[in-house]
């Protein structure tokens, strides 16, 4: 078996997951490196070496796991419309491509997954013991009912630099009468912007969203949500989004965003 293909059975194999014991967080690489060192002998051994660890090369998010069935809510489940499942295949099917000897290896696309945990920070006392007793969840994926509020996935491109999400507005969404709210859709731009950002930068956050709504989203719609870097300075990452059709000739909204770089300790800190 190749190496790519015993890696992508790791990554797959929920019987490694459901070893682990707890929460769940995601985070920038970088940013799982400090955390890591800070919290190393608090935690099980096991817990550092998710089956998902050894996979990332890929620059993107870390997941470290200590979930006994975690669920990846990138991946799809009933509640997907045909445009949501074509555009997801679209993507998901060029993470792995095959050579002319027939030989499965990555690429030019990475599907992130996606959890409902991330870290609940705090300032002094246990980091560990305020993770797991926390009850925050990521505000994108809070919601239990599939369709009903943020479904959607994101992709990443390391060539081009670029971040794709495939997004269906479910029925809780709603702000004018059939359509989606614009907070919601700025709630969308913000994480897909700060995940594109994280993923070229490590850790960051928002500090400037600037948003244009050309026109309506109708709620239950699938839309294509494109990020693209404009541009680094310094500690600051310039990302700008365009929301379009699934076909991407109309455009919803359009967006600019600004990140800042962050350390572990400024996370942690507030
Ligand atoms: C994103 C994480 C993803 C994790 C995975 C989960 C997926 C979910 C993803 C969800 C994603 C959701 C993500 C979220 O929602 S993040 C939540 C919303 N954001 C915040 O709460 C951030 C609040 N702000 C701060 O805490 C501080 O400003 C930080 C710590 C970020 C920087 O304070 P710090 O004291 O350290 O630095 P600085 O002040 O010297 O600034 C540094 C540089 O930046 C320039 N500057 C600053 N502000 C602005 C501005 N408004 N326009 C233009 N420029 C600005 C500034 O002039 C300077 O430039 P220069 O003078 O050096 O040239």
């Amino acid at each position: 078996m190749s190496f790519y293909r015993r890696q992508q059975r790791r990554c797959q194999n929920a019987q490694g997951a459901q070893k682990m014991v707890g929460g769940m967080f995601q985070i920038g690489r970088e940013m799982s490196k400090g955390f890591n060192s800070s919290i190393r002998q608090q935690l099980p051994r096991q817990t550092l070496h998710p089956p998902w660890s050894s996979i990332n090369s890929v620059r993107t998010m870390a997941v470290l796991q200590w979930c006994s069935n975690p669920r990846d809510f990138s991946l799809p489940n009933s509640s997907w419309g045909s445009d949501m499942r074509r555009l997801y295949e679209h993507f998901n099917s060029q993470c792995e491509i095959e050579t002319e000897a027939g030989e499965k290896k990555w690429g030019p696309w990475r599907r992130l997954p996606s959890y409902n945990r991330s870290l609940k920070y705090a300032t002094g006392g246990g980091i560990l013991s305020k993770v797991i007793q926390s009850k925050a969840r990521l505000f994108t994926r809070s919601i239990k009912e599939k369709g009903a509020a943020f479904e959607y996935v994101m992709f990443v491109n390391k060539v081009e630099q670029k971040c794709v999400c495939v997004f269906q507005a479910g029925h809780l969404l709603e702000g004018p009468p059939g359509h989606v709210h614009g907070g919601a859709i700025a709630t969308i731009i913000d994480t897909v912007l700060g995940t594109h950002a994280t993923y070229l930068s490590g850790p960051v956050m928002t500090v400037n969203l600037s948003i244009n709504y050309r026109r309506p989203i109708p709620l239950g719609s699938t839309v294509l949500l494109t990020s693209s870097l404009d541009k680094k300075e310094g500690r600051k990452t310039f990302v700008s989004c365009q929301v379009t059709d699934t076909e991407g000739s109309k455009l919803h909204t359009e967006a600019t965003g600004l990140f800042v770089s962050v350390t572990v300790e400024n996370l942690l800190r507030g």
